[in-house]
């Protein structure tokens, strides 16, 4: 099953793996063409009626294979099966074609003399009287109630006899939200493409999925898709880093990751004794001083209560040492809090068997990982699959980091493995924390961790390429934060 939303994504992710959708949509439109000549009586008469989207696309592209190269003429196709007389409608002018990959199948299909006319206006459709009707005119694209002159179309195919192949989804169908449905097209057969869509084996219709050769690798992989299903489109957000003490760069660093990544305030809560130094490091940042050396159960009560009132995204752990009486502290905030929070370095030991209302993301690195119960290995790709089940137990996102992260909510498991050998340095996982700060304030947890992942790593690659520095091996983490907007704004998702 999959959402519109998540198919766009998966189709980017395709696309950077080398396989651009005008690819795929030549399979979908090849789909939909096989399906409709196999519902066509011999020698019958398909129409296809096309929308200005990417869903008409495919229509075009069905209705090139199903004219074959003589155009509209009754001909032979390549198997030796009657043909079928095939008309196509736009819905629309050409030139208000909405994608260049939709145009070009358009024309192609002008250029070839096949039977196309536009419709612009309701009052002049009529649909053909055809024994098989292809509605192509809306997809996954939808918004809204049906508009003219599609809605016209929709009501002409509901009274008419024909057999109705819908393309993708019924148009007027809204897989994004299945309750949403007011008026959908009444397909007999919907052709959709790689994955069945939420909502549609309620219909009572002949529904197939086919395979348009997406890549495994453009689901299983992190790739543009996830950064535009993460990437944060307004400046807001307070994060609000616990952590410093023993340390202080990490604090540092993850709360300026968090501004990299689109929040408007970043807040480190840190014992007085570093407060000054953690500020030192960054103008940026607001130092929230508490008096003694490090974190304790004392201070519970005022985090708790200054991270709900603000609404903060709360990064919990990076420089905290592993002090008894700061992971004692760290238990009972996460006890108590109710918000978004990522939870990094030593205060992950408290998560296995804690009860929290708090939404976590867990960034554990191979060592963290294994002692938190999860599998001990280098290979954290290989081992993706235990990863679920441990994060399953859990019952909160995982972002195990290694050479290859893995991220998992315990029943979607997706795996990044951008970045380079010289991330390895010491701040990176910081930096990653911030950032997943950054996106989780927008995006839910799991995809703003597939898509931290992904940024972190870009921004390595990004910085080691322009530097000409081959794999990176002289970066630090401070480098990386000024690559961050660049990845998030600058990159392309689709
Ligand atoms: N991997 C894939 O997902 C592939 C999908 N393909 C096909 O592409 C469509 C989705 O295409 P898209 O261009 O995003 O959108 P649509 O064609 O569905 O619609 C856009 C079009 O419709 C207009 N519009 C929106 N809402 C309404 C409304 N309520 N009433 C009237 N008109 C509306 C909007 O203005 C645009 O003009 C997917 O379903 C697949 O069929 C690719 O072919 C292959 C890969
Ligand atoms: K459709």
């Amino acid at each position: 099953m999959i959402t519109g939303e998540r198919m766009a994504a998966v189709d980017a992710n395709a696309a950077a793996l080398g396989v651009p959708r005008a690819q795929l949509m030549e399979s979908s439109g090849n789909a939909v063409a096989r399906v409709a000549r196999e519902v066509a009586p011999d020698g019958g008469s398909i129409a296809v009626v096309a929308g200005r989207g990417n869903n008409g696309g495919d229509g075009f592209v069905a209705a090139r294979f199903l004219g074959g190269t003589g155009g509209s003429d009754v001909v032979a196709d390549g198997d030796g099966a009657p043909a079928v007389d095939v008309e196509t409608i736009l819905l629309g002018r050409a030139e208000r074609i909405g994608t260049d990959i939709a145009r070009r199948n358009w024309d192609a299909l002008v250029a070839g003399d096949a039977d196309v006319r536009e419709v612009t206006d309701s009052s002049a459709f009529s649909l053909p009287d055809a024994d098989v009707v292809v509605d192509a005119m809306l997809g996954t694209g939808i918004s809204g109630d049906l508009r003219e002159p599609i809605a016209t179309a929709a009501d002409a195919m509901a009274a008419s006899d024909a057999t109705v192949v819908s393309v993708d989804v019924p148009s007027g169908f809204d897989a994004s939200d299945p309750h949403s449905n007011a008026n959908p097209v009444d397909a007999d057969h919907v052709v959709t493409f790689h994955d069945e869509k939420p909502g549609l084996d309620a219909l009572e219709a002949d529904i197939r999925v086919v395979d348009i050769g997406i890549p495994a690798a453009a689901e299983r992989f992190v790739g543009p898709g996830d950064l535009g299903l993460a990437r944060p489109s307004a400046r807001t957000g307070r994060a609000y880093v616990i952590g410093g003490g023993p340390y202080t760069g990490a604090p540092a660093l993850a709360s300026q990751a968090a501004l990299r990544s689109g929040m408007e305030l970043s807040f480190v809560a840190a014992p007085d004794r570093v407060a000054d130094e953690i500020q030192g490091y960054a103008e940026d940042l607001i130092v929230q001083p508490y008096a003694g050396d490090r974190l304790t159960t004392d201070q519970v009560p005022d985090l708790v209560e200054t991270a709900e009132r603000y609404d903060d995204v709360v990064v919990l752990g990076p420089g905290l040492g592993s002090a008894e009486e700061s992971l004692a502290a760290a238990r009972e905030f996460l006890e108590s809090y109710t918000g978004p929070a990522v939870v990094d370095a030593e205060a992950l030991s408290v998560v296995p068997g804690l009860g929290t209302d708090a939404t976590l993301v867990c960034t554990p690195n191979r060592r963290e990982l294994a002692r938190l119960g999860g599998p001990e290995t280098d290979d954290l790709r290989a081992a993706a699959d235990e990863i679920e089940s441990f994060a399953a137990d859990l019952g909160h996102v995982v972002l195990a980091k290694g050479e290859d992260d893995v991220i998992t909510d315990g029943e979607r498991t997706r795996i990044s493995r951008v970045g380079v050998p010289g991330m390895a340095v010491g701040g990176t996982g910081d930096l990653l924390a911030g950032i997943a700060a950054g996106l989780l304030e927008h995006a839910d947890p799991f995809e703003a961790a597939c898509g931290a992942a992904y940024v972190n790593g870009r921004a390595g690659e990004v910085l080691a390429e322009r530097w000409g520095a081959g794999d990176g091996l002289g970066i630090t983490a401070s480098d990386l934060l000024t690559e961050i907007p660049g990845v998030l704004w600058g990159e392309s998702s689709d």
